[in-house]
């Protein structure tokens, strides 16, 4: 099963990047060809009714699988960046982080308004970082269609917070 397969392959870093985090370390899933293939096929076959326009994908480790499924839905990739990385104009938000605040960007071009979207991270904690993308892509028109992730932190109530935006919520490997 996928999600057994995700859990063997991630392994689990403490105290990074800093003292009580567990790190859930996704790259040895990036060293199997044949497990990211399943990873993609397993996101198709959830969000193949979804009618999905284009995928937004979080820097950085957003773009690793966001890209993958966008070539294979044969849909744009729309890169949410950090402040400061797009090149062209964008558009932006401010959101709380722990402590502090970040700020994501999108290039102004990047969707048309009513375009319907899939957000997709590698993994959703508090889901700080795809609500503010949320709001991000509303703001500029689109339409949330739902969110995807290869790994879920259910201990620290992602989903509740999304789960207003879109009820569409795949999580793989839910921790
Ligand atoms: O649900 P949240 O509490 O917002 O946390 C999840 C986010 O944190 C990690 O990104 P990070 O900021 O570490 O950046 P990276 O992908 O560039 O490593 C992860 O890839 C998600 O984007
Ligand atoms: N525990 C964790 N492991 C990997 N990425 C994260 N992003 C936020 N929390 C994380």
């Amino acid at each position: 099963m996928i999600e057994q397969q995700i859990k063997t392959a991630i392994r689990d870093i403490h105290d990074f990047p800093k003292p009580g985090i567990i790190f859930k370390d996704i790259t040895p899933i990036l060293k199997d060809p044949g497990l990211c293939t399943r990873i993609n096929d397993a996101f198709l076959e959830k969000i193949k009714d979804m009618q999905i326009d284009a995928v937004a994908g979080v820097e950085s480790r957003g773009f690793l699988f966001g890209l993958s499924l966008a070539t294979k839905l044969g849909v744009p990739f729309i890169p949410v960046r950090k402040a400061g990385k797009l090149p062209h104009t964008v558009n932006q938000k401010v959101y709380e982080l722990e402590y502090g605040t970040a700020t994501i960007e999108i290039h102004t071009d990047a969707f048309k308004p009513g375009d319907r979207i899939l957000i997709h991270d590698d993994l959703l904690a508090t889901g700080g970082t795809v609500t503010a993308t949320s709001e991000l892509i509303q703001d500029m028109g689109g339409i949330v269609a739902g969110f995807s992730f290869v790994v879920g932190l259910s201990f620290l109530n992602g989903i509740e917070k999304i789960a207003p935006i879109s009820n569409n919520i795949i999580v793989l490997a839910d921790y």
